[in-house]
């Protein structure tokens, strides 16, 4: 069978992202994003995506002849290799909440995951173009054949500070009312049943105004809140008790387990996460404590979709929920994330995905969202077949822009607001 690695190509792109608000500030122009194929001997060729930073690219740049060589069967020893060879920057680690995603502090593990991520995905790919098999079987097999998504719903600006930026055509989304036409458009184009909103933008009452006009909008619709640990833990007990009914979970209200346990504690409100329970070595404490009903698995950030299944086991025997989180990204993750899905028996909530907020794409045939989901494909690996010219196109201008290669939402913001400062505390 094909599966010999011959070569390993890495490349960084910039996609174009809107003027989307959180609670550090304001997404860039462009979001860099990192393309990975393994090429087999026979020429078959497999694809990944993750995060694009420079210190993901570094770690991509130093695994590529590592894995050369290896089987696309191996992909079990991509951690051991990737700590063996691949060094991290610890000058780049933050201590601070990870920029570009949302996952607690940054550590080496976090970031060789990420990286590994793609990796993973694509040799699944390229594997599963030599057995002829789709991703899902080489998983175990799907349990469902359509995987859904909610509508992805941010507060925005019309246009980005920046001179020159591309625009779009989504306007300003500002209020309630910005935030209801924006979820009536996601539903008319995309069919989305179930929507998300990203808070912490504004003071709570205002964001919990917005939900309860889209429960007024859309009765029956799932929803939820994630001000990504915005709000002190008073904050967070007032909010869900006004959302009670209102909502179907309430996202990292506040920052960290012990917080998130006493507003569970505190209230009947299911909590879901993506910042609290970022490491395997962070679950314990936080199921044991009673901190989260819901843990979004991201790929991304677990090292792959083997983990992203081991994850949801764990969460299985707990009996916390699964469901999966996502940042800006593009058709071969979100082809991996509706691959993996579709064999996990227990994601019991639509997923979340930004794709809908993308016009760039790097696949020949990009995904449309029918009644909000998501078909689960048959063909060979991921189902995507990669568009060399978008690529190219994508990259040059990655070599073009060096100052958009780091994702920071708080840059933006400072050319609107000077004095805007990281939020290392809750804001409300
Ligand atoms: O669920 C989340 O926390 C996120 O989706 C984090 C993302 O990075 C999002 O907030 C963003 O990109 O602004
Ligand atoms: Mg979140």
């Amino acid at each position: 069978m094909d599966t010999k690695i011959a070569d390993v190509r890495v490349t960084p792109i910039l996609i174009a992202d809107p003027a989307l608000l959180n609670v550090q500030g304001v997404h860039q122009p462009y979001t860099p994003r990192l393309i990975v194929e393994v090429v087999t001997e026979g020429g078959l060729v497999g694809v990944g995506e993750t995060l694009g930073d420079s210190t993901y690219v570094n770690i991509a740049r130093q695994l590529s002849p590592i894995v050369r060589g290896r089987s696309t069967t191996e992909s079990n020893l991509l951690p051991a290799l990737a700590a063996a060879g691949a060094d991290v920057d610890v000058d780049a680690l933050s201590s601070a909440t990870d920029t570009a995603g949302f996952r607690g502090a940054q550590t080496e593990d976090k970031l060789r995951l990420s990286v590994i991520s793609a990796f993973e995905v694509a040799m699944f790919d390229a594997l599963g173009k030599a057995t002829g098999l789709p991703v899902h079987a080489l998983l175990g097999g799907k349990v469902r054949d359509s995987v859904e998504y909610s509508g992805y719903l941010f507060y925005k600006w019309a246009e980005h500070p920046q001179a020159g930026a591309p625009g779009d055509d989504w306007g300003a989304a500002l209020d309630p009312a910005g935030i209801v036409e924006q979820a009536r458009r996601f539903r008319r184009d995309c069919g989305f049943t179930s929507f998300k909103l990203k808070g912490g933008v504004f003071p709570p009452d205002e964001e919990a105004a917005a939900v309860r006009a889209l429960a007024e909008e859309f009765p029956g619709s799932p929803l939820r809140l994630d001000p990504n640990g915005g709000w002190t833990v008073h904050t967070s007990v007032a909010v869900a008790r006004e959302l009670d009914g209102v909502l179907e979970y309430l996202e990292d209200p506040t920052n960290g387990t012990p917080g998130m346990a006493e507003v569970a504690a505190a209230t009947g409100m299911p909590l879901a996460t993506n910042m609290c329970v970022t490491r395997v070595d962070e679950i314990q404490e936080a199921f044991t404590r009673g901190a989260v009903q819901v843990v979004l698995s991201d790929h991304h950030f677990w090292g792959g979709l083997q983990r992203t299944r081991e994850l949801a086991a764990i969460c299985g025997a707990f009996g916390v929920g699964v469901s999966m989180h996502s940042n800006t990204h593009l058709g071969i993750s979100l082809a991996a994330m509706t691959q993996v899905a579709a064999t996990i028996p227990h994601i019991g909530y639509a997923c979340d995905s930004h794709r809908p907020w993308q016009t760039d794409d790097v696949i020949t045939a990009p995904h449309r969202f029918t009644d909000g989901r998501i078909e689960v494909t048959d063909v060979p690996g991921l189902g995507v077949e990669l568009d060399r010219d978008q690529l190219a196109r994508l990259h040059e201008r990655w070599e073009r822009m060096p100052d958009m290669r780091d994702r920071d939402d708080e840059k933006g913001m400072r050319l609107v607001d000077p004095d805007w400062r990281p939020h290392g505390s809750p804001r409300w």
